[in-house]
């Protein structure tokens, strides 16, 4: 496979960056592209033509600026080939989840925004006045501006078109740094935005990383009107730090560490593949994914089995192989931190009940950052592996008795992202998901989504919600027009 060369898309045109660094694919080790690091100068360079572009932009009539989000929709389908091999090239993420995924939301998410920002109401009030008269108030929205858009690797363009839509659909304009891990896709994209006559300025890609790189250069930017980002919730932290000496609004979607709980009257096979899902899917690399599961005792050493027997029925296998059920994580630095869990896990007394290593297959995937999906049980709820996000394939199981026990478990965390609760009692369902402290709750399923819900979490897992009309939130300013009738 030829090595790509990854480059800025700045004004409308493409540059090289002061320095390059390679992108090596986590399944072999094989290096794929060369990726060209923004300066501060260029970085400052995206926001002016950002700047530049935005009074037009966000004056085209909505039917006019929505026809560039068909449009990008369309070319992502277009070079959906492309596409596919980027994201599985930077991911190394199985071509079955990839191309049912990945890269159909990329293209999903332009077309939802699309389609909300053309249907969009009005706000409005008519209001009795003292002198016996009535006054008309009304909602008048502005974009934002210039939106800095920060994302990461694990899902890569369908995280970062579902910053970069609500942003173009509502007026504003966009500079956008894709994870150094997952450079690909969003090149790609911006060679659409060029293909489809997307007014230059509009929509900017930098390269870089975070701390001293493209990313510190757009969150400090003095004028850059607001960041929304995707990530590590003590990236998250830091960036709000970045952003405060100008008060500007942040839109934080960052980690989790959910819960499922399964109840005794679950339909016993659903719950087990379902929650075998929610915690192998994309390797356990969804900010979603399940890494605490709580089983009513009844059903717990069966459950317990059961999962077992899911997470050594997973194929690791190459990436492009259909029958490939579970890939490596994104990168060795990345399983570096999964298997230090994996040994914590231990030290804190954790009985392993299947996986906790490395694979060894005898050819180049020996090279990429496979590991084994894992499963615990035993661990004190205190552990940090029951507190900490790990981001990987690995849960741990533990029974409970009650239903006001189970809620107790799943809400004694600082996150507040995702929970599943498994039950064929749908008065149970609907009461326990309520007593969630999550952003999202599925009764019966995982990661079935609606684009026009709100998403998003509380407490380490956020700030905001994004989605359908929710998105105004953060990507519009508001005036309220008050005019006396
Ligand atoms: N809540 C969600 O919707 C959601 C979705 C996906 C991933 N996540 C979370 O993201 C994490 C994994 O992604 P990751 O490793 O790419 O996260 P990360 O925080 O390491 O990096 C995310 C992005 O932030 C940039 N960045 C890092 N430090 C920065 C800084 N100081 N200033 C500006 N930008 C900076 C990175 O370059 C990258 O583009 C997990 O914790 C996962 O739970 C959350
Ligand atoms: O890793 C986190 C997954 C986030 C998914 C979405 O933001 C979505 O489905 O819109």
């Amino acid at each position: 496979m030829s090595v790509k060369s990854l480059r800025n898309f700045i004004g409308g045109r493409f540059e090289d960056g002061i320095r390059t660094f390679d992108k090596l694919n986590p399944a072999n080790g094989e290096l794929v592209a060369r990726v060209h690091e923004a300066s501060r100068d260029q970085v400052n360079a995206a926001v002016a033509a950002a700047r530049q572009a935005l009074p037009a932009w966000a004056a085209l009539p909505v039917n006019q600026r929505t026809d560039y989000l068909y449009a990008l929709a369309d070319g992502i389908e277009r070079r959906f080939d492309d596409f596919l091999a980027a994201e599985i090239g930077d991911t190394g993420k199985p071509v079955g989840w990839a191309s049912q995924i990945d890269i159909p939301r990329g293209a999903a998410n332009f077309r939802a925004f699309a389609e909300i920002a053309r249907t969009l109401d009005m706000e409005s009030f008519m209001t009795d006045t003292p002198d016996g008269r009535q006054a008309l108030n009304y909602a008048y929205r502005k974009p934002l501006g210039v939106v800095g858009v920060i994302s990461p690797w694990n899902l890569p363009l369908l995280l970062f078109t579902w910053k970069v839509a609500p942003a173009l659909a509502f007026g504003n304009t966009v500079v956008a740094k894709p994870s150094e891990v997952t450079p690909s896709t969003a090149t790609l994209l911006a060679e659409v935005a060029a293909e489809v006559g997307l007014p230059a300025g509009v929509f900017n890609v930098v390269h870089g990383f975070g701390p001293n790189s493209a990313g510190e250069f757009i969150t400090t930017h003095p004028d850059i009107d607001g960041i929304t980002f995707t990530g590590e919730s003590a990236t998250g932290s830091t960036i709000m730090k970045a952003v405060a000496p100008g008060v500007k609004p942040v839109s934080f979607e960052l980690g989790g560490k959910n819960a499922a709980l399964v109840f005794e009257d679950a339909d016993f096979d659903a719950a087990v593949a379902g929650v075998a899902r929610s915690v192998f899917a994309n390797c356990g690399q969804v900010c979603l994914c399940t890494e605490r599961v709580y089983v009513q005792r009844p059903i717990y050493d069966r459950f317990v089995a059961a999962l077992k027997l899911e997470a050594e029925k997973l194929v690791l296998g190459r990436p492009m192989d259909s029958a490939t059920t579970m890939g490596p994580l994104v990168s060795h630095e990345h399983r570096e931190k999964v298997l230090s869990y994996l040994r914590l896990a231990v030290e804190e007394g954790a009985t392993v009940v299947t996986g906790g290593g490395v694979p060894t297959f005898g050819d180049e995937r020996d090279q990429g950052a496979y590991i084994q999906p894992t499963i615990w049980t035993g661990l004190p709820e205190t552990a940090r592996c029951i507190k900490e996000e790990v981001f990987g394939p690995v849960c741990h199981i533990a029974p409970f008795d009650t239903e006001e026990e189970a809620i107790r478990l799943a809400n004694d965390t600082h996150y507040g992202l995702a929970a599943a609760v498994w039950t064929t009692n749908l008065t149970r369902g609907h009461r326990v998901a309520q007593a969630m402290q999550v952003g999202l709750a599925w009764v019966n399923c995982w990661f079935l989504r609606d684009l026009r819900t709100p998403f998003g979490g509380s407490g380490l897992s956020g700030i905001g919600r994004e989605g359908g009309r929710h998105s105004l939130h953060f990507y519009t300013e508001p005036t309220n027009v008050c005019v006396k009738l």
